[in-house]
Parts: structure tokens; sequence; C-alpha cells
């Protein structure tokens, strides 16, 4: 029931205008593309997949630019990409990196939260709760080559998956920091970091919007391993190997025993969610420090 319930939305989604057309696009022989079997790179115009076939891994590059903020489009051919990878037996495993140098992902586009009809919040949240969902129960292996600075919803992306590594670069910072925007993560976010890091590390991490550092980040265990910057990716591809040497259907149930009853939670509670966010996302204070936010950013740079 709650599969066919995120089926319709992904459907939906891949009806809209902007998503025709994603589905495939080929281009060239990937680097990775095991040794020159013919399998291209395919992807979208904002999610880069390189295949490998003969190892049974994909490389999703994120390249959302400037700071791959997670906009409804960008939600979306994620979301396709996945599903593509998931429906093709060829693949065991992805490894979810970024593109854009120095940023993994800004977190969710603030932009779709600010100065909009309370329609598009329902929209926009929906494919943020799906995301979540598909992330955190693939079936798939899923390593993060977190390869720059991941704040919030960034920070819930690498969150979502099996194993992350990441880079030993003192601005590349990650964590749950929504309240120093003036909002609060929601219990499906909290949920998340506290099955990775525990309930009192958590409490402290929300309250205060901590961003780790990665020494930080690995000793909270935010991250599983910090690595040199030229090694994420290959580190990335050795913890890979480990994990699909395990014999899948196990791997896989043992995960979904581990990860079933956080996802109930929002599944059960999706709609009444959903009006949370719109209700709170709509208040005149909550709009004007997101907007205050996204002005000092702006500014930033002048
Ligand atoms: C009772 C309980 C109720 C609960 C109900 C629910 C409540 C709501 C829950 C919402 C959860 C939200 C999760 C989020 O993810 S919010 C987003 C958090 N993200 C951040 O705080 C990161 C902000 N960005 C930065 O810090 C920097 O941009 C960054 C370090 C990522 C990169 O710095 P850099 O100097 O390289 O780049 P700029 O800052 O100059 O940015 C370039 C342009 O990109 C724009 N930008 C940046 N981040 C975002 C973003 N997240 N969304 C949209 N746009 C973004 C930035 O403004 C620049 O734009 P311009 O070029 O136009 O100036």
């Amino acid at each position: 029931m709650a599969l066919a319930v995120g089926m319709r939305v992904l459907t939906r989604a891949l009806l809209r205008p902007w998503a025709r057309g994603l589905r495939v696009a080929p281009g060239r022989t990937g680097p990775a593309a095991g040794g020159g079997d013919g399998m291209r790179c395919f992807g979208s115009p904002r999610v880069l997949v390189e295949p490998d076939p003969a190892a049974g891994v994909a490389v999703v590059k994120m390249r959302n630019p400037p700071v791959n903020s997670l906009s409804l489009e960008f939600l979306t051919e994620l979301l396709i990409s996945l599903e593509k990878l998931e429906n093709d037996k060829t693949f065991h495993g992805i490894i979810l990196t970024s593109d854009c140098p120095g940023i993994f992902s800004a977190g969710l586009d603030l932009t779709e939260m600010c100065g909009r009809k309370p329609e598009h919040y329902v929209e926009y949240w929906k494919a943020v709760q799906e995301t979540w969902l598909r992330f955190y129960l693939s079936n798939l292996v899923v390593i993060a080559a977190i390869n720059g600075v991941s704040p919030a919803g960034g920070c819930l992306l690498s969150l979502t998956c099996d194993y992350r590594v990441l880079a030993n670069n003192p601005k590349y910072t990650i964590g749950l920091n929504e309240t120093l925007l003036g909002i609060v993560a929601p219990f499906w976010f909290k949920d998340t970091m506290v099955n990775t890091i525990g309930h009192r590390a958590t409490e402290r991490a929300l309250q205060l919007g901590l961003l780790f550092p990665p020494a930080e980040a690995l000793r909270v265990g935010v991250v599983d391993q910090v690595v040199p910057e030229d090694q994420v990716q290959s580190t990335a591809r050795s913890v890979m190997a480990q994990w699909l040497a395990i014999p899948d259907h196990a791997r896989q149930l043992t995960k979904t025993l581990m990860r079933k009853p956080t996802a109930d939670r929002l599944l059960t509670e999706r709609d009444a969610d959903i009006q949370t966010f719109v209700r709170f996302i709509c208040r005149d204070s909550v709009q004007k420090s997101l907007h205050a936010y996204l002005e000092k950013l702006k500014q930033k740079k002048g």
C-alpha cells in the first residue's frame, strides 16, 4: 500500500513536463564502464551515472550547480536514476558522490521553501519524503563518497546510505544544522541521525545545529571513515567490494530488518507530516527566517 503511494508520487513526477525525456540521456562511454564493454554513462541533466557493470556498481554523481541544492527537479532526477539502477539486475551497489567541487549537497533547496504557494510546499515535501524512503530502503548497497560540505538535507541524504566516506578537508563539514536557520529537523531526519550516532549525541547536535568537521564527524559517528581527498572514490570502491561480498539476500533482509521500523513511522504518518511541514513553513516567522538566511548567503559574496 505504502509502496503504491510512493509509486504514484514517482509516476506523477515523471509525467511533469520537466521530467519528460529524463529517463535516459545516453552519453560518453564512462571511464568506469567496465573495461569497454560498451555500457555508456547515462543519467539526466543533473545526475550523471557512470556504470561499472563488471563490478555491478554504478557511480551516481550529483551535478546541480552551484551547490547541489535538492530542488524538486533534482530530487526527481535522483529518484529516476535510483529506480533505473534498482530495476537493472546488473547493479548491486551505487556510490553516491558529487560533481560540484567542494560541495556534496547544500541540502534542501531554500527557494522551494520560500515565498511559494501551499500546494507547492505539498508537492516539494512529498518529493523529499519519497527520496528519503527510496534511498533509506534501497535494496542496493549505497555508499556515500562525501567530497564536499554536507549540511542539513545533504547530511540526511548521506545518512540514508549504508556507509559514509568523508574527504579530510576542514571545510567539509557535515550535520543537521536546521536550527541555525530557525527551522526544525522533522522527526524522520532526527530518527535517521539517532540510528546513526545515538540519542544523546543527536540531541546535542540537532539543538545546536552542529556542523562537524571531518575528525569530529568521525569521532561522533556521523561518518564511518575519513580519508585524504584524493582517496575518497577509491576507498568507497574498496568498501563496496567488501559489502558486495556478502550474500545479497541476507544483507538486504538485514538492512530491511534494521531500517523498516524507522521508515514505517513516516509511512504511517506521511500525510500528517506533510501538513505539519506546510503549516510550519507557511508561518510568517519561518518565512522571515528563511528569507534572511538566503539574503545572508547572497551578501556573503559582496
Ligand atoms: C514541530 C516540528 C515541525 C517540523 C516541520 C518541518 C520544518 C522544515 C524542515 C526543513 C528541513 C530543511 C533542511 C535543509 O536542508 S535546509 C538547507 C540547509 N542548507 C544550508 O544551510 C546550506 C546553505 N548554504 C551554504 O552554507 C553555502 O552555500 C555552502 C557552504 C553550501 C556553499 O558555499 P559557497 O560559498 O560555495 O556558495 P554560496 O554560499 O555563494 O552559494 C552559491 C549560491 O547557491 C545558493 N544556495 C546555497 N545554498 C542553497 C540552498 N540550500 N538552497 C538554495 N540556494 C542555495 C546561494 O544563495 C548562492 O546563490 P546566488 O549565486 O544566487 O547568490
